[in-house]
This record gives structure tokens, C-alpha cells and sequence, in this order.
């Protein structure tokens, strides 16, 4: 089928693996569950294919190493076994993929850094690096500073912004379930599985329910990280982890889960992210910047800048004029106001210099600018 097909062109996967997936039904974690994933992985990397891994399993893993009977009620104490769980959970990962010489990075990372947009940027250039470093990047909800995933069972919604933080392609919901049924298949066994359906059908909604009791988001989860994911261009897809080579099978085009289609209609990450946020300064740009950014699709260097207005922060949005004061475009900016003020019309060698620390050397990268054509 085409479309399944078009798997093998996605270069950049969030595969995301749920609790239900990693535990021994609530007895702590399944380690051939983690070996079988870093088999599959190394696998898909060798064919070029750059991937972050989302994973739950810290509370799972937590419970039955303090010897708790059930997966705790008060939110302290899932914290509590998330803290301890998340060690020997990143541990395991570690040992999975030894053999295959990869490094893992562990990143906890909660929604309020992504929505603050400084926090977006550190996350996003940390992630990138990680990936040009040829780490295996381990992302899970930082439960100590945050309660949502925790409370809701839900790092679907981490997955896809994870996806849209690194605009991935590509967003690998592992559960233990083959995909999205018509109704719960736990309580109606005569449900169809989805082959594949648009991820902003809001049809679907009513298919899904909520899930397990180790995770607990369900599908409704699912669901909505797919249509979050769609808004930066990812399609999902929703397979079932517990299937022989389920990664490598995806990647070979087999009719697997449930595939999402992100719409064509969304927009790309950078009209997204632009169309998003207030606009927080001006930059002024001489011909010569003005140029490359239209022409050459260049970062924007601060050497080609001759003053700035307002007081924005690093990561927010700022608009970009040309000589003339015809806006050029809008990026998310790397340096504070003031530091900003310093480095422009210098060469980018000068800014440690100058602001006495290495930041990078554009004012706005390319992958964060909108240039209007
Ligand atoms: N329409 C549906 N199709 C498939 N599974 C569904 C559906 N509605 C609810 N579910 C439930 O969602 C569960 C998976 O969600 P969850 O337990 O949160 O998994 P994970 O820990 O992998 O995120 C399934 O085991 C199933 O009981
Ligand atoms: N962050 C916590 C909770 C997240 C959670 O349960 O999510 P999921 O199982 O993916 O629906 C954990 O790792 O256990």
C-alpha cells in the first residue's frame, strides 16, 4: 500500500512506548520488551533514520521496587516511584543498547518548558545536538516539577511535542494494543482495528476510551497527540509494541496499527510556530542580510544587522526589516535584547568575546525563521 510505503522516506521518528507496553503486567519492568526495542532501533538507525525515544515506565518500575502493592492513589507517592523507577529504567536502556554501541541521553522535560519559549529553544538545540552526536535520546514527563502526565497517564501528548519540537515526521505510538479499534477491544471483543483514518477526524473520539491501569491515558491520549503531532506535519501511527518486530516491519511498508495521516491542510512547524506567538521586537537588517535571507534561505547573522527595538527574551519571536522597513520575516531569536545589542554588525568570532560565553553564532537560525517569498 502507498502510503505505508512512504514510511521508509520519514528520516526522523518519535517513537513513544507506553507502560502498558514496558511493564510484566504491573510486575516492574519487561526487560526483553526494552531489549527488543533497542534491537529494533539500532535497526532503523542503521538505515539512517534519526530517532528520539519517549518513554514511560518510571512509576511501573518504581511501584515494584519499593515493594508497593498497586500503583499508588496520592501523587506524592507516584512521584515518589517515578524518581526511583526512572533510574533503573534509563539503567535497563543503557544496558539494552550496549551492544550496539549506542549512547543514551536521559531528558525529563515537562509542557510548561515547551510552551516557554526560551526553554523551547534550549530543549530544541539540546535534542538537535543529541542526534548530530548520534545519541539515543530517552525523553520522559520530569514528574517531580510536574503533575499532568503523571495524574492522567498521558505521555502520548510528550510524544508529539516532542515531534513538534524537532520536527519529526514521524510520531511511533507503541502500546499493547494492535492499534485504534472502533470500541474498547478490552470490553467489546467483535471491534474492528483502523487501518488508517486522518489524524483530525474527530470521529475517532468517540472510538476511544480511557486505558490500563499502570498507564492510563488510552487512546483519548493517543488520539490527541496524533491531531498535535499533524500540526507540525507528523503522521502517527498507533501499532502494538508486543509485535514481533514491529519497527522494522512499519519501516518495511507492512499494514501494521493504525496510521494518522497528519492533514496536508496544517501548517508546516515554522508557519505554525510564527502564526503562534506575539511578536516581541524588530530586527533591522541591512541590503546584504536582507538578500541572503530572501535568495539563499541563510540564518540570519548579526553581523548583518544594524539596530533592534524592544526588550525580547531569547526564544521569542521577532520581526525582520529590511532597509526599507518591509518586513523580511520572523524567527525566534537566540539572544537576549541586550546581549543582541552588543553583538550586532560584529562578526560571530567576536560574540564570546564580547558577551564573555559561547552562544550561537546566528541571531535567528534558519530552522526557526519564516522568510516571506
Ligand atoms: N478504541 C480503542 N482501541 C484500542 N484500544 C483502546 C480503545 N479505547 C480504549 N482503549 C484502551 O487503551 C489502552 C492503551 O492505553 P494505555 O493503557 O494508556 O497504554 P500506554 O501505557 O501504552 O499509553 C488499551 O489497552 C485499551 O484498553
Ligand atoms: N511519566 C510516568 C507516567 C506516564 C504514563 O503513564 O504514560 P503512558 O503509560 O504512556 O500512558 C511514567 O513514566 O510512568
Amino acid at each position: 500500500m502507498s502510503e505505508r510505503s512512504a514510511i521508509k522516506d520519514k528520516r526522523r521518528w518519535i517513537i513513544k512506548v507506553g507502560s502498558a507496553l514496558l511493564t510484566n503486567d504491573g510486575k516492574g519492568l519487561h526487560i526483553p520488551a526494552i531489549t527488543e526495542l533497542a534491537e529494533q532501533i539500532a535497526f532503523l538507525r542503521d538505515k539512517g533514520i534519526d530517532v528520539i525515544l519517549v518513554s514511560s515506565g518510571s512509576v511501573a518500575a518504581g511501584v515494584t521496587q519499593l515493594g508497593m502493592k498497586a500503583r499508588p492513589v496520592k501523587v506524592n507517592e507516584l512521584q515518589a516511584a517515578a524518581a526511583v523507577g526512572q533510574a533503573s529504567l534509563v539503567r535497563h536502556y543503557e544496558d539494552a543498547f550496549q551492544p550496539y554501541r549506542i549512547n543514551i541521553a536521559q531528558v525529563l522535560l515537562t509542557h510548561s518548558d515547551i510552551a516557554n519559549r526560551e526553554r523551547y529553544l534550549n530543549a530544541r538545540s539540546t535534542l538537535i545536538k543529541l542526534l548530530e552526536l548520534e545519541v539515543l535520546t530517552v525523553i520522559n514527563e520530569n514528574d517531580t516539577v510536574a503533575t499532568d502526565e503523571i495524574c492522567f497517564g498521558d505521555n502520548d501528548s510528550l510524544g508529539a511535542l516532542v515531534a513538534n519540537l524537532v520536527e519529526a515526521d514521524l510520531l511511533v505510538i507503541l502500546t499493547d494494543q494492535n492499534g485504534l479499534y472502533t470500541a474498547d477491544p478490552r470490553s467489546n471483543p467483535d471491534a474492528e482495528l483502523l487501518f488508517e483514518a486522518q489524524a483530525d477526524d474527530e470521529s475517532l473520539m468517540a472510538m476511544a476510551s480511557g486505558g490500563s491501569k499502570l498507564g492510563r491515558g488510552g487512546m483519548l491520549t493517543k488520539l490527541s497527540a496524533a491531531q498535535k503531532a499533524s500540526r507540525s506535519g507528523a503522521s502517527t501511527v498507533i501499532a502494538n509494541g508486543r509485535e514481533e518486530r514491529v519497527l522494522e516491519r512499519l519501516y518495511a511498508g507492512e499494514l501494521l496499527g493504525t496510521y494518522l495521516h497528519a492533514s496536508e491542510r496544517v501548517a508546516s512547524r515554522k508557519q505554525w510556530m510564527a502564526g503562534q506567538m506575539k511578536i516581541s521586537g524588530t530586527l533591522h537588517l541591512d541590503a546584504g542580510a536582507s538578500k541572503v535571507l530572501k535568495e539563499a534561505g541563510k540564518s540570519l547573522l548579526p553581523v548583518g544587522v544594524t539596530s533592534i527595538d524592544g526588550q525580547f527574551k531569547r526564544g521569542e519571536l521577532v520581526s525582520c526589516v529590511d532597509p526599507e522597513g518591509n518586513e523580511v520575516g520572523r524567527g525566534l531569536v537566540n539572544y537576549h535584547a541586550d546581549e543582541a545589542s552588543k553583538i550586532i554588525g560584529k562578526p560571530s568570532e567576536q560574540i564570546t568575546e564580547i558577551l564573555a560565553y559561547g552562544g550561537p553564532d546566528e541571531l535567528i537560525h534558519r530552522d526557526n525563521l519564516v522568510v516571506h517569498r
